[in-house]
């Protein structure tokens, strides 16, 4: 690949509680939906990587889960992927909403970040567009008193504001390099994993206050349908923790079901650009967070 003199290229992560608005930011900078976002806490179970490509950088962007005390051994997990995530970028956004006092959520997270003292940390301060310009210079002024950040940045993921800054001010701690990945390439995340994160996304829409965290998906297979170049067969299932659970998903005689698999078939259409049939079924795998074995056949690994 050849690339101008000086040009940056490296990773980045983002880093906060829950729902102060990362995985809205990343997909903001990379322009494309590539992780899922919703208004519930810690949708985010897995690194998806997204990429901002410019003619002088290309910044890869990891997306972590919110950073939290552990509670299940999925929240362990979890914590030790975003420790060790922190270790390899070569620089982190601290996110802080513009519209909320900073608490000790963040403050936990802060300190985490102080131990991480080999990459610099900028903080972001979020969703600017739901605050007052006098709201957003305190935050600035609080944000700089939690800890020593290398800049502090407020941005609006939601109306676009400041985009550019943040992206410059990550590319400018990143090493000379030279691309690292193909041009336009978006994000190396498998496709199988983005279609299982639509299908889950689609199955928790309408129902994340009964079931926040209790759906996992999992794409057995997808293959061209033989004989036909325009028409893929997608072999998905969901993972449930309880039979009750699973009548919530399948619904009044399988109706919720079958609405979560139009949806989610369109959207994987839309992401893959080809048509889809796509086979979903749904399973009890009992407590499957609290379990190391159902964890790792649902693709937590340790
Ligand atoms: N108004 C406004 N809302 C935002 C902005 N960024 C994110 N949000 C909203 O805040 C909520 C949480 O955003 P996410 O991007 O899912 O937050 P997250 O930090 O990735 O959350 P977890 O996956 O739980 O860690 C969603 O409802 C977003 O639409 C913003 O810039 N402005």
């Amino acid at each position: 690949m050849t690339s101008p003199d000086n040009h940056r290229a490296g990773f980045a992560c983002f880093v906060g509680r829950p729902n102060v608005g990362k995985s809205t930011l990343m997909n903001a900078l990379v322009g494309t939906k590539v992780a899922i976002t919703s208004s519930k806490p810690q949708t985010t179970r897995r690194v998806i990587r997204g990429i901002v490509h410019r003619p002088d950088a290309q910044l890869i962007i990891v997306d972590t889960p919110g950073l939290h005390r552990p509670r299940t051994l999925l929240g362990e997990r979890l914590d030790s992927l975003v420790l060790s995530t922190l270790t390899e970028v070569d620089v982190i956004g601290f996110c802080v909403p513009a519209n909320e006092p900073i608490g000790k959520g963040d403050r936990f997270i802060a300190d985490k970040l102080s131990a991480v003292k080999k990459t610099p940390v900028i903080a972001v301060v979020t969703k600017c567009d739901l605050a007052s310009k006098e709201q957003i210079a305190q935050q600035l002024l609080a944000v700089s008193q939690i800890a020593e950040f290398a800049a502090i940045v407020p941005v609006s993921a939601e109306s676009g504001d400041q985009l550019d800054v943040v992206a410059d001010v990550l590319i400018e701690h990143l090493p000379e390099s030279p691309p690292l990945y193909e041009g336009g390439q978006l994000t190396d995340e498998p496709e199988q994993v983005l279609v299982g994160e639509l299908i889950r996304e689609a199955a928790l829409e309408g129902v994340r206050d009964e079931l926040p965290h209790s759906i996992a998906v999992v794409v057995d297979e997808m293959l061209p349908r033989e004989g036909r170049d325009d028409l893929l067969d997608i072999y998905a299932h969901m993972f449930v923790e309880r039979p009750s659970q699973k009548a919530i998903v399948i619904g009044h005689k399988g109706e919720r079901l079958r609405e979560v698999g139009t949806k989610a078939r369109k959207q994987i259409e839309a992401l893959l650009g080809t048509r889809v049939y796509l086979d979903l079924r749904i399973s009890v795998a009992k407590d499957w967070q609290r379990d190391p074995k159902q964890l790792r056949r649902l693709g937590f690994y340790d």
